[in-house]
């Protein structure tokens, strides 16, 4: 598939099932550049790049077209930037031709988030690329990623669009691409959310969030609703209790700077784990349209009652604040489980243990679904824990039905705890 189709497909998509304010006529084609904000951090190096790097091999950014911009304070060089980020692309790739041309596409400027200076320097080495690709301003296109704490979103953007948009309306684009958490809680995340909308129109602004990415969090719709295999036990009559678990191997790092203002349930819980919440225990939605999946996702939360203290467990690993990053006297969580409930016909009585934690004996991400003991049970004398169905997120997906101590998976993990 050619570059410029799957944009063309994309707004095809839009303009027909969804977003009315979409024009759907927008050009794809142009000089690209897209910049990385926060390009010195954890998430430019372990996902945003390598994925850039997975668009590139697969043909979806051209050569000719695009070029990739990291932009932070951290004062480095682009070779330097280059290195920090090679280990992270796909392995078994070191070294091959594919890596090196991905890499030369890449260049860093140094700058402040709320300074003129650093954003007119970007803006001077993204119109020399598109000078250079003997683009017009008018088809240049501009997509700006947040890999940022929230917090100096209201400032970048304002930079952005202060001194880095695309100087016409006519024919390109500016577009961001802001990630979770957005805010710290309601009346931030309005603030951001007007802020934001000030500056720029919805259909530039991209909200991401990337485990609706993740393969099997994609099939869980299917999963629901093309089986009726399930549809019939999807209930508080036959399920128990679902847990939906993320842990991590690791701590820190070094991004003390944006986790600990923020911590693990703003982290992981209200964004990640809540919206595989909403695609376990919502109804079927009227289309696959994302405004009519977003209306039952919305109800699911409206149904969540008040949780309450003596149902959530916070904690911090040792070794926490021994990340320089970290202030010493820290009481930030690094793990939280609590139990949310929801009030309605579907589930009243049936406990959504969330639990997510850094630094702890595995790295795994479940959606366990447990079912009630079978009425008259002539096995009593065997049972090893419940009839469960598991959905294993990561590292390896794989799906897991367990009763009474015989497990049948599909795919290619053991899923025990
Ligand atoms: N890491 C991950 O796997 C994922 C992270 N995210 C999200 O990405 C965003 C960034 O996270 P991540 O990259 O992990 O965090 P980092 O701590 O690595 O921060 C990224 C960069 O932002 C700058 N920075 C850090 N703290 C501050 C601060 N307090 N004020 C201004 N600038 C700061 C630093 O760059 P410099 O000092 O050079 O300017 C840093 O390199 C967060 O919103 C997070 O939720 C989303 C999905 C996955
Ligand atoms: O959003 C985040 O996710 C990562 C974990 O992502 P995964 O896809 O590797 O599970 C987490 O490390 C990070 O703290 C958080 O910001």
């Amino acid at each position: 598939m050619a570059a410029g189709e799957w944009h063309r497909e994309k707004g095809d998509y839009l303009k027909n099932e969804s977003f009315a304010e979409d024009k759907g006529n927008v050009p794809e084609t142009g000089c690209l550049s897209i910049i990385v904000l926060g390009a010195s951090g954890d998430l430019a190096k372990k996902k945003t790049f390598p994925a850039l790097f997975n668009l590139y091999r697969q043909g979806f950014l051209q050569l000719n077209e695009v070029h990739i911009f990291g932009y932070a304070r951290t004062k480095i060089s682009d070779d330097e930037l280059r290195n920090r980020i090679q280990g992270y692309l796909s392995s078994g790739n070191e070294g091959s031709e594919d890596v090196s041309k991905f890499l030369q596409l890449i260049k860093y400027v140094s700058g402040s988030y709320d300074a003129a200076e650093g954003f007119q320097a970007l803006d001077k080495a993204i119109s020399e690329h598109e000078t250079s690709r003997n683009s017009s301003e008018e088809s240049s296109r501009r997509l700006f990623y947040l890999a940022l704490p929230p917090s100096v979103y209201p400032q970048v953007c304002k930079m952005i669009k202060n001194y880095c948009t695309t100087k016409s309306d006519l024919g390109g684009w500016t577009r961001i691409v802001v990630e979770k958490p957005f805010g710290k809680d309601l009346a931030s995340a309005e603030e951001l959310s007007s802020q934001i909308g000030e500056l720029f129109n919805e259909p530039q602004i991209y909200r991401i969030d990337h485990y609706l990415g993740k393969e099997l969090v994609q099939n869980l719709l299917v999963l629901r609703f093309a089986n009726r295999f399930f549809l019939p036990l999807w209930n508080r009559d036959n399920i128990d209790n679902v847990q939906i678990v993320f842990r991590e191997d690791f701590g820190t790092e070094g991004r003390g700077g944006y986790f600990d203002e923020y911590g693990i349930i703003r982290d992981i819980i209200q964004n990640h784990l809540l919206q595989v919440l909403c695609l376990v225990a919502m109804e079927k939605p009227v289309s696959l349209k994302p405004e009519h999946i977003r209306d039952e996702k919305v109800k699911v939360l409206q149904s969540v009652v008040p949780i309450k203290d003596e149902e959530v467990v916070l904690g911090q690993y040792e070794g926490y604040r021994d990340d320089p990053t970290v202030p010493d006297n820290s009481n930030t969580p690094t793990f939280a489980t609590m139990v949310l409930r929801i009030h309605n016909e579907r589930w009243e009585g049936v406990p959504f243990i969330l639990k997510a934690g850094k630094a702890l004996n595995s790295r795994k991400a479940d959606i366990r679904v447990q079912f009630k003991d079978v009425p008259g049970d002539i096995f009593k004398s065997q049972k090893q824990g419940r009839n469960e169905f598991v959905i294993r997120l990561q590292p390896s997906e794989a799906i897991l039905h367990e009763a009474y101590g015989q497990a049948t998976w599909v795919g290619n993990v053991d899923c025990s705890k």
